[in-house]
């Protein structure tokens, strides 16, 4: 339903997208992170005909979107992340403007609002204007836009961002109902909606793709998994070894001892525990040594849990780069050497002199319509 093939986007000098490939087919809920600035935007502005892309290409319900652009419009509904809407109308008089630029019969677009004005939560809303909107009632508008035509494929950019807690549950909840019959590219910087909503996620990191596929493999791919230990800060086990209760130091040093463990961390908590989670090895389950080292110490244990990485965890190992770049720190942390670190800031400056020697002549496109002048530009330089 959705191919991307080799896409690239230059503003100016600045590459946004560097070679995106991948596919969305029928009836997948798909969740496409990615830090800010990582590119999730501008690929689904090119995916949905708003600008066009340096190089590559892109195919929605089969149809190419840079050659049937009018085609790949109709299959498609659109949540932008700042929904275009138009303050003087009200919110009917805006939906259904926006049927009869889709080509909708008046007794088609009726029959539909009943769903889209449960589903969007906009009853009480249909005669106000929309400048008199909350954000939040302007994003279930652009939703309500989105969902007019009816269409097959739906790209939601940041659907959640400006709803309250119980409007973000309804909206997931909906966007796992149609998810059923429809595909679905879902933005979002929530990473338990994707948890929720999607079978299968896309992580881009500076413009490239760092991880594709269902979320249990890109949960696996830290290859580490997460033990949480609490032990009594003042009570022992009685008729046990131990003549008093254990200090934090001692836990944490037994537990570093334990063969599999490749770190300790303690874990704030209350003054009755201490707190320590540890990580291990994805295939490997070393809680039967936890607890024989716990018993063999004459310690009281008050939890223990074995956790699989959470998607979290995995999102910001495959882009904590771009993070620390943008706070000015080094790329270096505990899991990583420094000459790995070092590797790794080699590679980002040999790709920035490539990017410079390559764009040099480029212009600085820096807003919306200097952005779309260039689309504009590229059509006709596509169209010959
Ligand atoms: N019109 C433009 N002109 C110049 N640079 C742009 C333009 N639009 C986007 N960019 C840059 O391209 C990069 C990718 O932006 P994009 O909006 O696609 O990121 P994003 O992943 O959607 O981020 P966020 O989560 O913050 O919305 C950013 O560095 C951004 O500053």
């Amino acid at each position: 339903m959705i191919e991307a093939n080799g896409l690239t986007k230059r503003y100016g000098a600045f590459r946004a997208l560097d070679k995106v490939s991948f596919e969305v087919h029928r009836g997948e809920v798909v969740g496409f992170l990615g830090p800010n600035g990582a590119g999730k935007s501008t690929t689904m502005r090119i995916l949905t005909c708003f600008i066009s892309a340096t190089g590559g290409t892109a195919r929605v319900h089969g149809y190419d979107v840079f050659d049937d652009p009018l085609e790949v419009r109709k299959k498609i509904g659109y949540l932008p992340q700042r929904a275009p809407l138009y303050g003087e109308m009200n919110v009917w008089e805006y939906l259904s403007f926006v049927a009869e630029m889709r080509g909708l019969e008046t007794s088609t677009f009726k029959k539909r609002m009943k769903g889209i004005v449960e589903i969007c939560g906009l009853a009480t809303s249909l005669g106000k204007d929309i400048r008199d909107l909350s954000h939040g009632y302007r994003q279930r508008v652009g939703l309500a836009q989105a969902l007019v035509h009816d269409p097959p494929i739906l790209i939601l950019d940041e659907p959640t961002s400006d709803l309250d807690p119980n409007e973000k549950a309804e909206v997931i909840k909906y966007i796992q109902e149609i998810g059923k019959e429809r595909t679905i590219l879902l933005s979002t910087h929530n990473l338990s909606e994707v948890e929720q909503a999607c079978a299968r996620a896309i992580i881009v990191s500076k413009g490239r793709i760092v991880a594709d596929g269902p979320l249990e493999e890109i949960r696996a791919r830290t290859g580490k998994v997460r033990y949480v230990v609490q032990v009594h800060e003042k009570r022992i086990f009685e008729g046990g070894p131990a003549k008093k209760a254990p200090s934090a130091e001692e836990v944490q040093a037994a537990l570093e001892k334990l063969p599999g463990v490749t770190s300790v961390i303690e874990l704030p908590t209350d003054d009755r525990a201490h707190s320590f989670q540890l990580m291990g090895a994805q295939d490997g389950d070393i809680r039967p040594e936890i607890f024989q080292l716990v018993v063999s110490k004459g310690w009281l244990m008050l939890e223990m849990r074995r956790e699989a990485q959470k998607l979290e965890d995995v999102f910001k190992a495959l882009t904590k780069h771009d993070e620390r770049r943008d706070r000015g720190r080094p790329i270096v942390d505990e899991d990583e050497d420094e000459d790995e670190a070092s590797a790794a800031e080699e590679e980002d400056e040999d790709e920035d002199e490539d990017e410079s020697d390559e764009d040099e002549s480029d212009e600085d496109a820096s807003d919306e319509d200097e952005d779309e002048d260039e689309s504009d530009e590229d059509d006709k330089k596509k169209k010959g």
